[in-house]
């Protein structure tokens, strides 16, 4: 079973993931695990944090002169703003963050809250995740993640293959796929900072080259979509996660929803296998069970909650009503969240490739690939 656990607050010491399960025999090359940090930390209306921080991963333990060993797998990103003893509380709680809740429940401080519940911890699921890519492409297996909606416009994703679309996505400030939309939502991000105010946005992420039958049908918990939701649904700030067609689906005959299935002789060394369904809006998953067709999720992030034009908030010393605090914060950070969720999704991937193919080595794992691909071809 692959899977990971993360430490680290804000801005304490040190962030690390703990990855178990990882199989031996992957030649890990660091510096694309920092391409993927380095894109997390940039997008247009991120604050001032990210000209502090230069992430990076020291792979600390799992590997020997650069290949797995399937021992667990220890990442770390340290913090250049690395201060936590210096800082003080926050007195007035921000509406939306974690501030109130996490205070009252722990009967602590709001700072001791705040420092976990930060989207700070999301450079090391972002380096979990870019670990992941490495175990998926020995099988052809891609994720891509853009910004289809920001602060209420719509930026249409563009068709093609991966590689236009992410030479699309990489020229995009805003991780869209269409750059020409960049100038009009800047000036939106622009004129919502002055206003003190905040804005969301949705993102999508496209897998493609997946095999038939990552996940199951059989129990709740092993269902692809659920595991997918589970992990895009735990980014800070994200409310909503749709597959395909998403809620769309509930507003339609199903005439117009499900899609239908064809089969092409020509396309059987494909991952369809030559099961060829003319529309994708199942979004890749039938049955908690992965298809044939491209993935494809989205997901809704929330605007930020540190407002500098503060709500209402209440001291929690003196119980009077007060501005929320404000501190240091991003205005928007939807081009980032893309990048979190894009991860997020390739190591629940590779979690299910382990499932399917077994986890002790990479060539192992291969080997029953390539003898799966057979016998669902003869099926
Ligand atoms: C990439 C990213 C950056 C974020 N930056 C901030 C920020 O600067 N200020 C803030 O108040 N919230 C920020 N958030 C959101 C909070 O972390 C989040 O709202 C908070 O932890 C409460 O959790 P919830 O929104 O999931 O309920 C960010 C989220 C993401 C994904
Ligand atoms: C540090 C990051 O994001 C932070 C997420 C965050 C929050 O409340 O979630 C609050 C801000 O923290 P700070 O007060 O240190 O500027 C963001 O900058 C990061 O993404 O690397």
């Amino acid at each position: 079973m692959l899977r990971y656990w993360t430490a680290g607050e804000s801005h304490g010491q040190t962030l690390i993931a703990l990855v178990d399960g990882f199989p031996a025999g992957v030649e890990l090359d660091p510096s694309q695990i920092d391409v993927e940090l380095r894109r997390r930390q940039g997008g247009y209306g991120r604050g001032g944090r990210q000209r502090i921080e230069t992430d990076e991963v020291q792979i600390r333990t799992g590997i020997w002169h650069g290949t797995t060993l399937g021992s667990p797998l220890v990442l770390e990103v340290a913090n250049r703003d690395y201060k936590l003893e210096r800082l003080d509380d926050l007195p007035r709680p921000r509406p939306g963050h974690a501030d109130l809740t996490g205070s009252m429940k722990y009967l602590g401080s709001i700072r001791g809250i705040l420092e976990r519940s930060s989207a700070r911890e999301t450079a090391v699921r972002v380096a979990a995740g870019g670990l992941a890519k490495q175990l998926l492409a020995p099988f052809g297996i891609t994720a891509l993640g853009y910004v289809t909606e920001l602060g209420g416009e719509r930026i249409d994703p563009i068709d093609g293959d991966y590689e236009t679309l992410k030479a699309a996505r990489d020229a995009s400030e805003i991780y869209s796929l269409n750059p020409e939309k960049d100038a009009d939502i800047k000036k939106l991000i622009d004129e919502t900072r002055k206003a003190g105010d905040t804005l969301g946005g949705v993102m999508e992420v496209r897998v493609d080259g997946l095999p038939f039958g990552l996940g199951t049908h059989a129990q709740w918990d092993r269902k692809l979509d659920g595991r997918l939701a589970q992990a895009v649904m735990a980014v800070q700030a994200i409310k909503g996660v749709e597959i395909g067609m998403g809620f769309e689906a509930a507003r339609l005959p199903g005439s117009k929803v499900h899609d239908p299935i064809l089969y092409d002789e020509s396309q059987k060394d494909s991952p369809n296998m030559g099961y060829v369904r003319p529309s994708n809006n199942a979004g890749g998953l039938e049955g908690g069970m992965t298809n044939g067709m491209p993935l494809v999720v989205r997901a809704a992030k929330k605007p930020i909650s540190t407002l500098a034009k503060p709500l209402e908030s209440i001291n929690l010393d003196t119980k009077q009503p007060d501005a929320a605090s404000y501190e240091r914060s991003d205005v928007c950070a939807v081009p980032a969240a893309s990048v979190i969720v894009e991860n997020v999704v390739a190591f629940e991937i590779a979690a299910a490739l382990v499932d399917k193919f077994g986890g002790d080595s990479l060539p192992e794992m291969q080997a029953r690939y390539e003898l799966f691909q057979k016998m669902a071809r003869e099926r």
